[in-house]
């Protein structure tokens, strides 16, 4: 299939801890906090109540980078003046976007009040949860059924079967929903499940006894959470990885936040996840659309890109640190997000009101 590539991600330069995958000094500034779990789940409280001289420094540097990446909400005002005409379509990450990152992935629940937020939000636009987990599970999370999800970074994605132009090609088949609806389901990277389930086994069995590894199948892919591994074994898990990685060469390895991710190395993404369904959603070619993308961690950067390369859209990230991004605009935690929401949601119903 013509999806193939070739960027096999250079794990064995790479290191669990972080300090070399990242070239330039913003990505090292991620990359140590990140692995210093000193702001990891919480809110930034730490940088306005401790003043210390380290966090005056990071408060500075994070306010520096926010001239470059501004707060959404303090141009909600402006974004919005833009938006006013248009068809705005809202695309969310889940996990350290609608949820806190917690030590348990299981444990990643939304909060009511954000489900709510996020409810609201689809009465008036479409809203496209797009995550990395498994798209059954992050739906078992969200539980809205007037959303669209797209599960395994953009590699399983359920549309509605009345506008998805592609429902005949290849890697689409049809099913019915949680509502009982058809729907087409898109999986282009079928071919590669047995493998993901070879791996998944492999995995567990390899690194069981390293103590607090969890090993998450993702359908399409299958991560490798470290978060709640002590540092010592960073290096032996790192090595055991790489070893199984290494057995199969259409496969290759990506980082998120605490995790090591083994993926089918196709042409396929969060940006084009997004791409196909502003398409079967009839956005393709609509220059009145304008995608607004919200997300935290590094498989988000590529829905970013194709917002930078289409010049439209809202690309929007949320981090307490500063990141090396794509993204425009910017968000502190998920209650910024759950904010920025809130005022989207109260920002449309008022101007849909018919003032007689
Ligand atoms: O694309 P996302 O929805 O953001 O999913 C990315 C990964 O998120 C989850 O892992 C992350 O969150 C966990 C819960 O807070 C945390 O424990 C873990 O350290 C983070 O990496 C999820 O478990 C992964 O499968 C997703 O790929």
């Amino acid at each position: 299939m013509g999806l193939h590539c070739n960027d096999k991600e250079q794990l064995v330069t790479e290191s669990i801890a972080g300090e070399i995958y990242d070239q330039n000094a913003d990505q090292m500034v991620i990359t140590n906090t990140e692995n210093s779990s000193s702001n990891e789940g919480q809110s930034d409280d730490h940088l306005s109540i401790d003043t210390t001289d380290k966090n005056s420094a990071e408060e500075d540097a994070y306010n520096e980078w926010k001239m470059r990446h501004p707060s959404a909400l303090n141009k909600f005002d402006k974004m919005m003046s833009i938006a006013k005409e248009k068809k705005l379509v809202v695309f969310l990450d889940y996990d350290g976007t609608l949820s806190p990152i917690v030590d348990d992935p299981d444990r990643a629940f939304m909060s009511d009040s954000m489900r709510s937020a996020v409810s609201k939000v689809a009465q008036y636009f479409p809203t496209c949860i797009v995550s990395g987990r498994r798209r059954d599970k992050v739906y078992d999370f969200v539980r809205l059924n007037e959303l669209y999800y797209v599960g395994s970074h953009g590699m399983d994605i359920m549309a509605p079967l009345k506008c998805s132009k592609n429902a005949s090609s290849s890697f689409h088949e049809k099913a019915i929903d949680e509502n009982g609806n058809e729907v087409v389901v898109f999986q282009p990277a079928q071919e590669f499940l047995p493998i993901i389930e070879e791996i998944f086994d492999e995995l567990e069995e390899q690194t069981k006894e390293i103590p607090g590894i969890m090993i998450e199948n993702n359908k399409f892919c299958v991560s490798v959470h470290f978060r709640r591994v002590d540092e010592e074994y960073w290096g032996v898990l790192e090595e055991q990885v790489v070893e199984i990685a290494n057995k199969y060469p259409s496969l290759h390895l990506t980082r998120g936040r605490k995790v090591i991710e083994i993926r089918p190395s196709i042409k396929w993404d969060k940006g084009r996840a997004l791409e196909y369904l502003l398409d079967t959603l009839g956005f393709a070619n609509d220059g009145d659309a304008i995608p607004v993308y919200i997300g935290d961690d590094r498989t988000d950067e590529d829905a970013f890109k194709v917002l930078r390369n289409r010049g439209e859209g809202y690309p929007i990230i949320v981090s307490s640190i500063p990141k090396d991004t794509k993204a425009s605009y910017s968000l502190r935690d998920p209650s910024e997000v759950m904010s920025f929401l809130s005022l989207l949601f109260k920002w449309k119903r008022s101007s849909s009101v018919d003032w007689e």
